[in-house]
């Protein structure tokens, strides 16, 4: 990790977050957010209505982001760092525009922004520096000066972010019964996306085969598995698949599903499984539902013993990596050859996204990344 201790540039840090209803009126609206002009069918969004209505109609995520605030705040004060840290999200209060407003109004004019999506993909990348953009220009539209927004690193693999998941893993394999535990596989999970975002995810050398996307994904499932293998002297077996899926059917998306993995799992005799939710930076809807609630019915219904590993959350290790991000990239600003912590083979991601970085569909402008002239200029 860095030991410089100076934000400069930097006068603040945004963590910007997806947003989820904090309440069951709050489910449809919310919903219609996340899916305007997404072409996601009805059926599905009522399922996924469902879903969080099974759950009073509340999103963990939010909690969970606050809770994250929470630990970046007492991170960085232990670590004698003054920068205030903001939070705002894409479909839900508080919403980016407002915390942006706010913070630019409060006189911060170097924002550096963390999203909690650990890995590159449209989703999870550029849709983010997409909504800064508009952010940015609706602020400009109401004559207010304009911060530079940088956003930190992919930080999939940095050990802040993994090391946590290994200690998980290694619980809930302590938790099976130890006549069927030496036997387990793990399951790798992470959110599907359709075939054709995968294949154009990250830079464009590393475009097809399922891009940067599920590049990234496999290689922090490796360090995990060989992490583990040293901690029990088990190499245990492992795949990497899918779960969430949404979308038109017709349409292909990353497979196979969690569900039909354990089917598998357990028609070829494997004794049980741990679930490890990678693509998950905290425990929301999508591992509360996808996970612990319908795989782990499939889990029951098949008699398989099935333990899903914990995500990262506000984990203390996490919120130092954050603060190590942030003040790399200082650094970095400041013209100082800086040393940046990642496990694995692909080394540590790119600071800017790189022109052609995860396509949309319709392209639009993007905060943030090699292709916008905010990110350049003070
Ligand atoms: C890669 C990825 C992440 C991981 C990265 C990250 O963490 O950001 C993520 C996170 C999240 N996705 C979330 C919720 C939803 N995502 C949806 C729809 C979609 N997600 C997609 C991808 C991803 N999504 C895609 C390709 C779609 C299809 C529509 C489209 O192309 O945009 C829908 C619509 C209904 C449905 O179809 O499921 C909902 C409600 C929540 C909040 C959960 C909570 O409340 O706790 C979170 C954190
Ligand atoms: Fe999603």
């Amino acid at each position: 990790m860095s030991d410089h201790h100076d934000p400069a540039p930097y006068d603040a840090l945004l963590l910007l977050s997806f947003g989820g209803p904090e309440g069951p009126d709050d489910v449809v609206p919310f919903l219609e957010n996340v899916t305007r002009g997404r072409g996601i069918p009805t059926e599905r969004l009522k399922e996924v209505g469902q879903h969080y209505f099974l759950f009073g109609g509340v999103s963990p995520i939010n909690d969970q982001n606050r809770a994250l605030l929470d630990a970046l705040r007492k991170d960085f004060a232990r670590a004698g760092l003054d920068l205030p840290v903001h939070w705002g999200n894409r479909n839900w209060a508080p919403y980016l525009t407002d915390t942006l407003r706010e913070m630019v109004t409060d006189g911060r004019r170097h924002i550096a922004v963390l999203t909690t999506s650990a890995y590159a993909s449209y989703s999870g990348c550029r849709q983010y520096r997409e909504n800064l953009a508009d952010a940015l220009a609706t602020l400009e539209a109401e004559g207010l000066p304009l911060p530079r927004v940088d956003k930190l690193r992919h930080y999939f693999n940095h050990p802040g972010f993994v090391e946590p998941m290994i200690d998980g893993v290694l619980a809930s394999l302590a938790e099976l019964d130890e006549s069927v535990r030496a036997g387990a596989h793990l399951a790798f999970t992470t959110h599907s996306i359709p075939d054709s975002a995968a294949d154009s995810s990250g830079p464009v050398e590393d475009h097809g085969e399922g891009g940067a996307y599920v590049k990234e994904h496999l290689d922090v499932a490796r360090v995990i598995v060989e992490a583990v293998r040293e901690a029990t002297g088990i190499a245990y077996p492992w795949r990497l698949v899918y779960q969430s899926r949404s979308g038109a059917p017709h349409i292909p998306w990353l497979e196979p599903d969690i569900c039909d993995h354990l089917e598998e799992l357990h028609a070829a005799g494997v004794p049980a499984a741990v679930m490890v939710p990678i693509g998950f930076v905290s425990d929301h809807m999508e591992v509360l539902y996808d996970l612990d609630t319908e795989a782990m019915a499939k889990a029951k219904e098949l008699g398989l013993p099935v333990r899903r590993s914990a995500t990262v959350g506000d984990d203390p290790r996490f919120a130092a990596a954050i603060r190590d991000l942030l003040l790399e990239r200082a650094a970095h600003e400041r013209g100082t050859v800086v040393e940046r912590c990642a496990l694995g083979a692909l080394g540590p991601s790119h600071d800017l996204c790189p022109i052609g970085c995860c396509p949309a569909r319709t392209e639009r402008p993007a905060a943030a990344g090699a292709d916008s002239p905010l990110a350049t200029t003070d």
